[in-house]
């Protein structure tokens, strides 16, 4: 068995749909698990349904466009596309019920039952076209197998039930499936945070005893630096799974910081490869394969605020007030991507998704003096040279760190 992960990008439109039909053709369908992520950007669409749900304004509006707009890559990708509009519909309708009956105030758990949409209908769209032109498959509903704790928007995989879901399926067999999404014990549905759709084809992966897995984007494979913000890029050739965790957690985000880890347990050949080009080799990551090419590779986290706490009495912020500082991070759900600390200051540059940080900062400001430059760049350069400097504008730089072959930045936006 052979998991293939196919992104929003990969099928934002019509297009881009008989794209992935001539690259299964190609590259072969057989015997493989494809993860299939919402079309485009529909989940931000979705997530507007949810703000609008909870502010209490007019939230249909928003749902009759993505509807429409599925509905109109149905009818360019299908000769009759009778069938798929009525269950594009169906899908809406759903939703629709679903939210006037909704009585829970939880806004995590509305989430996940609205924003799963974009994934049931994507691979509802794909799986019967892919039938209609002969690519013959099944459509699994992910719920059924892959499991979860209730933490809603954040659901924590539980391993042992999900690997006997999965195990039930036969291992020969064409599937198509829904990344991002899982089920709860009740069967609420649960997401496992933005981006999951490549961990959840590293938990078919890791589940099934894949022999490879591929995730195919609009990159060649994993460059030395998003070519969104930095020119002269060059692809990886080979990366370890030790590289790849560590561009990923540091926010190269081609690949999905879980990912790697169930795929480096079982050494599951792990492929970044482009759907543009598919028979390119892309990037492989492998146990063991040392970086290839050799060179400094770059990382930009942007919305970061770079927060400096310092002692209002100059005494010593010893472990007792870090420790501190940390649970009340972790209750915010504050991310924390540097921190450096002297006798009586501690700079922490902080992501903050779920906008807690003036809360955070109101609760600390009686204990600690509080400066805070908001929206930052967090430049990371693994494998740092002489003229990695050079690359990155530091006209206004405002911390610096170096670890072993990981120098960062944080400079004003
Ligand atoms: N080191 C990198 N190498 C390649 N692409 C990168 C890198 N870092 C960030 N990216 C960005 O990742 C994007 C592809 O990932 P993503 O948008 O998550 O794809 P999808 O949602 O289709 O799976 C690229 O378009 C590129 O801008
Ligand atoms: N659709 C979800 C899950 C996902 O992984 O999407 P993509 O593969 O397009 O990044 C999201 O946008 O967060």
């Amino acid at each position: 068995m052979k998991v293939f992960k196919f992104g929003g990008a990969s099928v934002k439109d019509a297009e881009g749909i008989r794209n992935v039909a001539n690259l299964l053709q190609t590259v072969g369908y057989q015997n493989t698990c494809m993860i299939v992520s919402a079309m485009g950007k529909s989940t931000n669409a979705l997530e507007e349904v949810v703000k609008r749900y909870f502010d209490q304004d007019d939230y249909t509006e928003t749902i009759n466009e993505i509807e429409k707009q599925h509905i109109e890559i149905a009818k360019e990708v299908f000769e009759d596309a009778t069938d798929v509009s009525n269950e594009i519909s169906q899908f809406f309708n759903d939703l629709t019920s679903f939210l006037r009956r909704n009585k829970s105030p939880n806004r995590s758990y509305v989430y996940d039952q609205v924003v799963c949409c974009g994934e049931l209908i994507s691979t509802k769209i794909i799986s019967m076209y892919l039938n209609s032109i002969g690519l013959a498959n099944e459509w699994l509903d992910v719920r059924d197998y892959i499991k979860t704790d209730s933490t809603y928007r954040e659901g924590k995989v539980d391993w042992k039930l999900t690997e006997s879901n999965i195990a039930q399926l036969p291992k020969t067999g064409f599937y198509i499936t829904q990344g991002f999404l899982g089920s709860d014990p009740n069967y609420f549905t649960t997401t496992l945070g933005r981006e999951g759709s490549d961990y959840s084809a590293a938990i078919f992966a890791y589940c099934t005893n894949a022999d490879s897995m591929t995730i195919w984007k609009d990159v060649p494979g994993v460059l030395n630096a998003d070519p969104r913000y930095f020119n002269d890029t060059e692809l990886l050739n080979h990366i370890s799974y030790e590289e790849a965790i560590e561009l990923a957690y540091y926010g190269a985000s081609v690949i999905h910081p879980k990912t790697l880890q169930p795929l480096q347990q079982k050494e599951i050949p792990f492929f970044v490869k482009s759907f543009i080009n598919p028979l390119e080799a892309g990037t492989a990551v492998e146990k063991g394969q040392p970086l290839n090419p050799q060179v400094p590779c770059f990382i930009l986290k942007k919305e970061q605020h770079l927060v400096r706490l310092s002692s209002k009495d100059f005494s010593f912020i010893t472990e007792d007030k870090l420790s501190g500082l940390f649970t009340k991070l972790y209750q915010y759900q504050i991310k924390v991507n540097l921190m450096q600390n002297s006798a009586i200051s501690l700079s922490l540059c902080l992501e903050d998704k779920y906008n807690n940080l003036e809360q955070f900062i109101l609760d600390v400001e009686e204990e600690f003096k509080v400066q805070v430059d908001e929206n930052v760049l967090l430049y990371t350069i693994r494998h740092f040279d002489a003229n990695s400097d050079s690359v990155i504008n530091k006209d206004k730089e405002l911390l610096r760190q170096t670890v072993r072959e990981t120098l960062q930045i944080v400079v004003k936006n």
